[in-house]
């Protein structure tokens, strides 16, 4: 490591800002990280739920990893326009999530809650009496099958088609509508899934409606007045996506009139917690132990493989890129997604007879990333230069392998 700053030779620092279960934080090496929660200026963030903003900014971070998928919690505009890369895990916790789904269906089906709420308050009575009650009472708390019923699945991803498929093995038919389906997520979708070209088709057809989207300024309240007047009556809503997707005034109203028959949410509310119909979960989806190790694992080994040699798998705010280290020096550039910037970096390299061993650059939306691997070190004035070039927004030199 001859001749390499002293100042990036120093351990990685890795702030968590929620608990994150140990078997992830174990990844990172500890002759090379640090992980704590009380860094003031990390290299990079681990987090689950913690809200994020642009207040953790500052020019050593180079990365944010949520141990989960969604990622509303984080600002991450303002992280893509500093140059840092918001890693998330999908798939991570699909699994926890579609048995909760599978929990919250047959909550919504029979008269479970009810029916264990009214056992409980039969203290007063003797074993014979108990039994004449229930066998008298119990058609208070008569459900519904799910087998031949309709599920319909809103967002086809990772855990959409994960509760598609458990669905069909209840023999439920299932429609689902995803208008941003990726080419993997279509593979992954069992091929007796019937696909609905709008929401409104998919309202109208489903006994129950299963959500598993992001929450994007796109889809805020997205489950509103309008969506719930298309629903069948008597339609069952699950909610294990997040709160602000479905608008709980809409809710409340379609719950009151009886055009949904139940509302089965991870998302409490105030407005809602206590209605008839509303089953309320504190944010369980991934509440498992093998999904919190997966999530911390995935995220762990996200940062290393970005921190030791910047490549990006499962960003959601930069390109997807991966460089096999074929030694010589690597180093990062972000820049702003603009024509002539590969050019002005390749220039400065060539000024300092830097010579490319080999390279990779890829963009996405407003912003493009750049792998360089060269045969020989540049100097604390080549990144200099680099840094100063128009629409550059983050270098980096990576250790050395
Ligand atoms: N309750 C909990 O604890 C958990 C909740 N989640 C939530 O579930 C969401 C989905 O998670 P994954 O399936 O892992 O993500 P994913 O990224 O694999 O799938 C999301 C799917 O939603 C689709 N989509 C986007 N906009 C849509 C729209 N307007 N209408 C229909 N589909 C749309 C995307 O094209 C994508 O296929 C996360 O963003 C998160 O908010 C995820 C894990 C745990
Ligand atoms: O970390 C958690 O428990 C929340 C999981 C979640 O909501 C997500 O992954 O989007």
């Amino acid at each position: 490591m001859a001749g390499w700053p002293a100042r990036e030779l120093r351990m990685f620092h890795i702030q968590t800002l929620n608990q994150i279960a140990v078997c992830g934080l174990e990844r990172f090496p500890r002759e090379r990280y640090e992980v704590a929660s009380e860094f003031s200026q990390p290299d990079a963030i681990l987090l689950r739920s913690h809200r994020l903003g642009a207040e953790a900014l500052h020019p050593g971070l180079k990365a944010v990893a949520r141990a989960g998928a969604g990622v509303n919690n984080i600002t991450v505009p303002a992280f893509t326009a500093a140059g840092v890369p918001v890693f998330n895990t999908p798939g991570a916790n699909a699994n926890a999530v579609k048995e909760l789904v599978l929990a919250a269906l047959l909550l919504g089906s029979r008269g479970i809650l009810p029916g264990i709420d009214w056992v409980r308050s039969l203290t007063a009575l003797d074993e014979q009496a108990m039994h004449a009650t229930i066998e008298a009472e119990k058609k208070r708390f008569r459900g519904q099958e799910l087998t031949g019923r309709t599920l319909g699945v809103v967002g086809l991803g990772a855990i959409g088609s994960r509760v598609a498929e458990m669905a069909l093995g209840l023999g439920m038919q299932v429609i689902g509508f995803d208008p941003a389906l990726s080419v993997d997520a279509a593979w992954r979708l069992p091929h007796q899934v019937r696909r609905m070209e709008s929401l409104p088709a998919l309202m109208a057809r489903a006994d129950y409606v299963t959500l598993h989207l992001p929450l994007l300024e796109s889809t805020r309240h997205l489950l509103g007045r309008e969506a719930f007047s298309q629903a069948r009556p008597g339609m069952r809503l699950l909610n294990f996506a997040r709160d602000g997707i479905v608008d709980d005034a809409a809710a409340l109203e379609a719950l009151r009139a009886g055009r949904l028959a139940a509302y089965l949410t991870d998302f409490p509310s105030p407005a809602l917690m206590r209605e008839p119909g509303v089953v309320a979960l504190p944010h369980l989806g991934a509440s498992t132990g093998e999904s919190e190790e997966n999530c911390a694992r995935m995220a762990a080994d996200q940062l290393i493989d970005f921190l030791e040699h910047g490549n990006i798998v499962n960003a959601v705010n930069f390109p997807t890129l991966v460089l096999e280290r074929s030694g010589g020096h690597r180093l990062a550039v972000s820049n702003r997604n603009v024509p002539k910037m590969l050019g002005q970096l390749l220039s400065v390299l060539a000024d300092a007879n830097l010579n490319v061993l080999d390279m990779l650059n890829r963009s996405r939306e407003d912003i493009a990333y750049n792998l360089l691997d060269l045969e020989t070190a540049p100097d604390a004035t080549v990144l200099t230069r680099l840094a100063a070039i128009e629409g550059v927004v983050g270098v980096r030199r990576l250790p050395p392998v």
